[in-house]
């Protein structure tokens, strides 16, 4: 089965209550969907949504890598060489990992359905449950307090809350949560990289002697502050996990090598797709280090895939899958459902998507 073309289109989906972080704020999710078509007719699908703040790729940029470079890169190809297939997506141009992430999911989806095995089972299949935390946005403390009681509610057993806007706030605003939710519910932090180094240690301590009981905190410093992120992880003695630090298999290396860090946030966008996400893990497994799989704003095409490998790599430990339920509506056919906190993955081949309603062809 060969790699003939690729069309891609745009899913805009409204969210259920704005979505805000120490680093951006929107009020709807928007997806670049491809479709990658082969002679035998059948069609892989893959996503990419735009997050400029994080991965640099914008809707324009990922559509027009993935048409000029990525696709060039790849056609004609075999499905059955999906190693190959695979490194050529990551070695036809730098950075671009949201583009680089849709092509190699909509690959996988191929060759799942080539032979007839749902991705879950082509990564190891350990199971087909998948709990998730919820994201509870950035807001003042009574709203988030609202917000949480809302997520327990719901089903949740677990919530991540942004903070990272100003320390001495969001030690208001965890406060208000636990008092929300009471001491059972496991409370993750996200600074999205809000804090200084002096800062997050000074916050986390506070925390810590509060008996606030937090599981892990996500990038509490900037990127590039690989110094600071490990004089945080030594100090404290919280989890600290590496988000926008952590994009490829390289950083990932340097982290562990450092050991700058407790945990590791594999998403595909950062990643380039799921072949690098998968090589993560396996580097995360070798060092004796855990994995969150987490997501960016993306539609079911995206987090089916994540969850897919979630579920077969037993380093996951932990998933912050939860973008498709943020959004109202569900314009995808198949693919993962949420039950509560946890995501089902279907037992069809490949992403087991049969069909995306409101795709709008941009290229
Ligand atoms: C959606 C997910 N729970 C999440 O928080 N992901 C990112 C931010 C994604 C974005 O800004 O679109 C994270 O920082 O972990
Ligand atoms: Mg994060």
């Amino acid at each position: 089965m060969k790699i003939t073309g690729i069309s891609i289109g745009k899913l805009i989906i409204p969210l259920k209550r704005p979505f805000k972080t120490a680093l951006r704020q929107v009020t709807t999710a928007e997806d670049i969907v491809i479709k990658v078509h082969t002679d035998e007719g059948i069609t892989g699908l893959g996503s990419a949504p735009a997050t400029v703040v994080i991965t640099g790729d914008s809707h324009k940029s990922a559509a027009e890598a993935i048409q000029n470079t990525i696709l060039p890169a790849i056609i004609g190809m075999d499905i059955d060489h999906r190693e190959t297939i695979l490194q050529r997506i990551q070695m036809s141009m730098v950075h671009n990992t949201s583009a680089k992430a849709a092509v190699d999911i909509a690959v996988h989806d191929l060759f799942g359905k080539h032979y007839g095995l749902p991705l879950y089972r082509f990564f190891g299949g350990k199971s087909q449950c998948i709990p998730s935390d919820l994201t509870i946005s950035i807001n003042e403390p009574n709203e988030m307090a609202a917000d949480a009681r809302c997520a327990i509610d719901a089903g949740y057993h677990c919530l991540k809350l942004k903070v990272g806007i100003d320390a001495t706030r969001d030690l208001t605003r965890i406060r208000a949560v636990r008092q929300a939710v009471g001491p059972r519910v496991a409370l993750r932090l996200d600074a999205n990289q809000g804090w200084s180094a002096k800062e997050a240690v000074r916050t986390i301590r506070t925390l810590e002697d509060a008996g606030l009981d937090i599981e892990l905190i996500e990038q509490p410093v900037s990127a590039y502050d690989l110094d600071g992120l490990k004089w945080v992880t030594d100090h404290v003695t919280t989890a600290i996990m590496a988000d926008e630090s952590a994009f490829s298999p390289h950083d990932v290396f340097r982290l562990v090598s450092m050991r700058a860090c407790d945990l590791i946030n594999i998403k595909l966008m950062k990643a380039g797709g799921l072949g690098p996400a998968a090589q993560i893990a396996a580097l995360a497994a070798a060092s004796g280090i855990e994995c969150m799989m987490g997501c960016m704003l993306e539609s079911k095409i995206g987090i089916t895939a994540a969850a897919s490998l979630s579920a077969g790599v037993s380093v996951i430990t932990k998933n912050d899958l939860d973008a498709a339920d943020l959004m109202t509506g569900d314009p995808i056919s198949g693919g993962i459902c949420y039950e509560k906190d946890t995501l089902i993955l279907p037992n069809a081949p490949g992403l087991g998507i049969t069909d995306v309603k409101g795709w709008q062809e941009i290229l």
